[in-house]
């Protein structure tokens, strides 16, 4: 940055610097040879302004339609310069000075709604201003419009101080004006005023966020010279979003009321301001325009501080021209991205409008729509419940029902396994004792009593008899929730079907769980009733504890022996208390053993018979038994659904209507966006054709690309679409030098073939290789 300070103060012809009229001439904007001293007249020479209107006009008059068909509404974001600031900071002075009219201003809060300023260059003799906002459009004039704004806002936020998110335009049209759109928000207060709401902070700030939040979007952050930037709330609201400053620009308005250190200030740069400042000075009191910019002109030449800021950093028509080069940027940026979102927006809405219910309009229509719920709720369930395929729903790990359920099962039989009872080495053999006793009879002692191992059987049974069951019951709740949320959903668009299939569903569900305890009891009821098993592996198993009973006993026979005697599988236990009941102790190992034996079987068949028919009852009631209750329930002789089935509900009606509002918005900005791609395609493309190697065609391929089928912006044509903006925002082309050199190029290059040529006539084999050696190191240079 130059400081000025040092310059002699050459006065330049006026009309060329400042501007003439109130707003800021384009044609005054001084260009950076304008800065440096050359005071050639600027419409003349400046690339921006010359080609401006024919340019990037159109595209920002397809932002601004864009903008008012509301497009944001459907979650596309537009290109914006959001100009934001503390309360009284000088944002609608800014933006007065800036077109050239007055806006409501003044100490406390004056914007109240998010001013949408639409500035247009319109060489016309009589500026056209005029308001729009809820659907109606107010005209006005240069005299009136702070009035008119104030009775807008009014009207929109309420005669109090309150503030509005509901939008008001305003449209300039006038001669000199720069072609600018920008949204001016409600400036942001820590403390409520009188009449204002208590969450007023939580309101503006709330409103700034939701617009300065997008990448698109341009902070235009207002500061005043009198305030400490870092202390500014604007500040630290545009850091929240954009942390490097990278989209913001800075406006240090009141540079006249605060010059001391504003230099220092705005180089130092301790607020991190991406896109740098621009001081200005506003409007005073009664000023005209021209008067304002003849006074800020003055201002920052002669003053001895604000003279030393760098020209290319002060004044209106620099911020002017900084804005217009932004919002150039960002529009050709953005461009591209709009309208493939707006694509894929209509595409996706088509396809949902496609998928909701058609009106039914009679009761054979009303049973092929039933029945095609019950086809796809069904298919679902297959697919969930018994082969495993979850592609409908890849998030939502409930509804991977193979693996849950496969999970439950696991559960189940490592409880089953582990319960307290199984805990073979705990007060060993003490129970088979008891239960020895009990049972004896009179007869030999060797024998052991069948009515022993029952007993041992019942009471172990007994003990986990619960578990099969809260298995089955917390499965059947689980697969019960998993069909209702299925039929829920594919019965969506037939609320009216809702009900009759959920009763279905509840009342279904709640048998086949009743049916399955019924079952899992009868299971347990089987093994409690008596022992048996054809499994070898029983005996295999009892046969091999066996082996140990000898050493066993013998251990409990001598008194000697230590108290604590280790058993392979069952682990340490204590056989001082068996010593005392040595006489029923082989029979109690041998009841024990074979119970230990057994109880593996008795476990794996609780386990194996609840899995097989679950497995069987989902089968049932998937194929079969659901179609049935629901059909039962929703065309049976309560049911009554079909003939509901025609009445639409609101809710359908409401989303059917929103749909459609949505698809026509879209369709109209689709064709906004055609429009100015179609322009920029057959204007500009041909022009720049030859030199971008494009083929004939690429125009109307483009158009066909946004007018066609469902509007699917095709690669070529965003492709071309960039490349159109990218040469108007200056993409490296190929010079006068480059050509020149090609050409150069391939004449050495037919020269070296003619030599070559004679030599290879002349026989000279040697010369012969190393012309060879030279074709080819040239051949690359020679194609550029
Ligand atoms: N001296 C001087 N006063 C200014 C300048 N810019 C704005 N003001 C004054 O500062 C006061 C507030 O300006 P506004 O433009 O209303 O501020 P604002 O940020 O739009 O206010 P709100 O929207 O209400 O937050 C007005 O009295 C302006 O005249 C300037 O550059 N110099």
């Amino acid at each position: 940055m130059s400081g000025r300070g040092g310059k002699s103060p050459t006065p330049k012809p006026t009309a060329s610097r400042v501007p003439c009229f109130g707003g800021t001439n384009l044609a005054l904007i001084p260009t950076p040879c304008d800065v440096e001293g050359d005071a050639l007249p600027l419409s003349a020479m400046d690339p921006l302004t010359s080609s401006y209107n024919d340019k990037i006009r159109p595209l920002l008059d397809a932002v601004d339609k864009l903008r008012n068909l509301m497009v944001m509404k459907e979650g596309i974001q537009l290109p914006t310069i959001v100009v934001v600031g503390d309360q009284s900071s000088g944002k609608s002075s800014v933006l007065e000075s800036l077109a050239g009219i007055s806006l409501p201003r003044g100490q406390g809060i004056c914007t109240r709604v998010p001013l949408i300023m639409r500035l247009q260059n319109h060489p016309c003799d009589e500026p056209q201003l005029f308001l729009e906002f809820e659907g109606k459009v107010v005209h006005s004039d240069e005299e009136n419009i702070a009035v008119a704004i104030a009775v807008a806002t009014n009207e929109i936020a309420g005669g109090g101080k309150g503030i509005s998110n509901t939008p008001l335009t305003l449209v300039v049209k006038k001669d000199g004006v720069p072609d600018l759109t920008m949204v001016d928000l409600p400036g942001i207060t820590r403390v409520p005023v009188h009449g204002q709401p208590e969450n007023i902070y939580e309101q503006v700030s709330g409103m700034i966020m939701e617009y300065i939040r997008p990448e698109e979007t341009i902070i235009l952050n207002v500061l005043s010279a009198t305030a400490d930037f870092s202390t500014c709330e604007s500040i630290r609201m545009s850091q929240m979003v954009d942390k490097k400053g990278e989209r913001t620009l800075a406006v240090v308005t009141k540079s006249d009321k605060n010059p001391e250190g504003l230099l220092e200030k705005v180089t130092a740069d301790d607020v991190n301001i991406g896109l740098g400042y621009v001081c200005v000075r506003n409007r005073i009191g009664e000023e005209t325009y021209d008067e304002a910019r003849m006074e800020e002109h003055r201002l920052f030449k002669t003053h001895p501080l604000l003279s030393k800021i760098d020209e290319s950093m002060v004044g209106i028509p620099v911020l002017a021209r900084r804005l217009i080069q932004i919002q150039a940027t960002i529009v050709a940026k953005c461009l591209p991205d709009i309208v493939n979102k707006i694509s894929e927006k209509l595409n996706a809405n088509v396809a949902l409008l496609q998928s909701m219910p058609k009106n039914l309009s009679s009761i054979a229509e009303a049973e092929t729509a039933f029945m095609q719920i019950m086809g796809s709720a069904k298919d679902s369930l297959r697919k969930i419940l018994l082969r495993g395929e979850f592609d409908e729903y890849p998030d939502e790990k409930g509804m991977h029902c193979t693996a849950r359920l496969a999970e439950m099962l696991e559960r189940y039989s490592e409880k089953l396994q582990n319960c307290p009872d199984s805990n073979f080495s705990k007060d060993f053999l003490l129970e088979e004792l008891e239960i020895l006793e009990e049972t004896k009879g009179i007869c030999l002692l060797n024998i052991l009593p069948h009515v022993a191992f029952l007993t041992s059987l019942q009471r172990k049974i007994g003990r986990i008899s619960s578990t099969p069951v809260e298995f089955v019951s917390n499965v059947w709740e689980y697969i019960g929730g998993v069909v209702l949320k299925v039929l829920m959903q594919y019965s969506e668009l037939y609320p009216q079907l809702q009900n009759a299939t959920r009763r279905a569903a509840q009342h279904l569900m709640a048998k086949v769980k009743e049916r399955a305890i019924g079952h899992v009891v009868e299971i347990v009821q089987m093994e409690k009733c008596t022992d048996f098993t054809c499994n070898p592996e029983y005996l295999a198993e009892w046969n091999k504890l066996m082996e140990k009973q000898v050493e066993f006993l013998q251990h409990i026979y001598d008194p000697w022996k230590p108290s604590k005697f280790v058993l392979e599988g069952i682990g340490e236990v204590d056989v001082e208390k068996l010593r005392e009941r040595r006489h029923l102790v082989q029979q109690a190992f041998n009841l024990r053993m074979r119970m230990v034996a057994y109880w593996k079987t008795v476990l794996g068949r609780l386990v194996d018979s609840v899995a097989l028919h679950l497995l069987f009852t989902v089968q049932g009631l998937v194929n079969k038994e659901l179609e049935d209750e629901v059909v039962s329930q929703v065309v049976g002789p309560q049911g009554g659904g079909l003939q509901r089935m025609l009445e639409e509900t609101p809710a359908v009606a409401a989303k059917r209507e929103k749909l459609m509002r949505s698809i026509s918005l879209l369709k109209e900005s689709r064709e906004v966006v055609a429009q100015i791609m179609d322009r920029v395609s057959t204007a500009d493309m041909e022009k720049h054709q030859p030199a971008q190697g494009v083929k004939g065609g690429g125009g109307s391929n483009h158009g066909q690309g946004l007018h066609g089928g469902h509007g699917e912006a095709s690669a070529c044509s965003r492709s071309q679409g960039r490349w159109w903006l990218k040469s108007w925002t200056g993409s490296p082309r190929r010079t006068w030098r480059t050509r020149l050199f090609g050409s150069m190029f391939s004449f050495s290059y037919a020269v070296l073939l003619c030599v070559w040529s004679c030599v290879f006539v002349c026989g000279d084999v040697c010369l012969h290789f190393r012309m060879l050696l030279i074709f080819i190191l040239c051949l690359p240079s020679s194609m550029k």
